[in-house]
């Protein structure tokens, strides 16, 4: 069995823009932006982490539609396991989103995709969800 940790995150589609999430806590990432998501507990898949994370921190109900190639390492804390983010671009299928457990929500489009202060490891995977989004406004 694999020791390593994944992280997933949902890149949520909806009218052509992504929807991005401010970190409550902890501290040291406090105000940073993120996608919605966490850890993958023991025996779950990604998409049904996913699927869970939504529904407890937007309190809506998604579904993950495909899983980008990019694994990003996490930081690693002294004695922790290995992580690695990984990302899935997924539709929203039920409820509108809410800041459960986070500081704030926007939804970006595709120019306005780097308007926010990202978490380091999240920053690669915007190219890779760029393609998924419109040039519409803003909303
Ligand atoms: N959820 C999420 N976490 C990210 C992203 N990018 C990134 O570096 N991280 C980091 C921040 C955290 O150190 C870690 C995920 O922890 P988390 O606190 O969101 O996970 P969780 O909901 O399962 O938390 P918990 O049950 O342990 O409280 O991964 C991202 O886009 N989404």
């Amino acid at each position: 069995m694999s020791d390593s940790l994944t992280v997933v995150g949902a890149a949520i589609v909806c009218g052509g823009a992504l929807l991005a999430a401010q970190r409550a806590s902890p501290p040291q990432l406090r105000g940073r932006w993120e996608l919605p998501g966490g850890k993958v507990d023991p025996g779950e898949t990604e998409e049904v982490a996913l699927v869970r994370e939504c529904q407890e921190e937007l309190g809506v109900k998604i579904r993950p539609r495909l899983s980008l190639a990019r694994e990003v390492a996490l930081p690693l804390r002294p004695q922790a396991s290995p992580a690695l983010l990984r990302v899935w671009i997924a539709d929203l299928v039920d409820g509108t989103p809410q800041p459960l457990e986070h500081l704030s929500l926007r939804w970006l489009c595709a120019t306005a995709l780097t308007d926010v202060d990202w978490l380091p490891a999240d920053v690669p995977f915007l190219a890779d969800i760029r393609p998924y989004l419109d040039c519409g406004q803003e909303q």
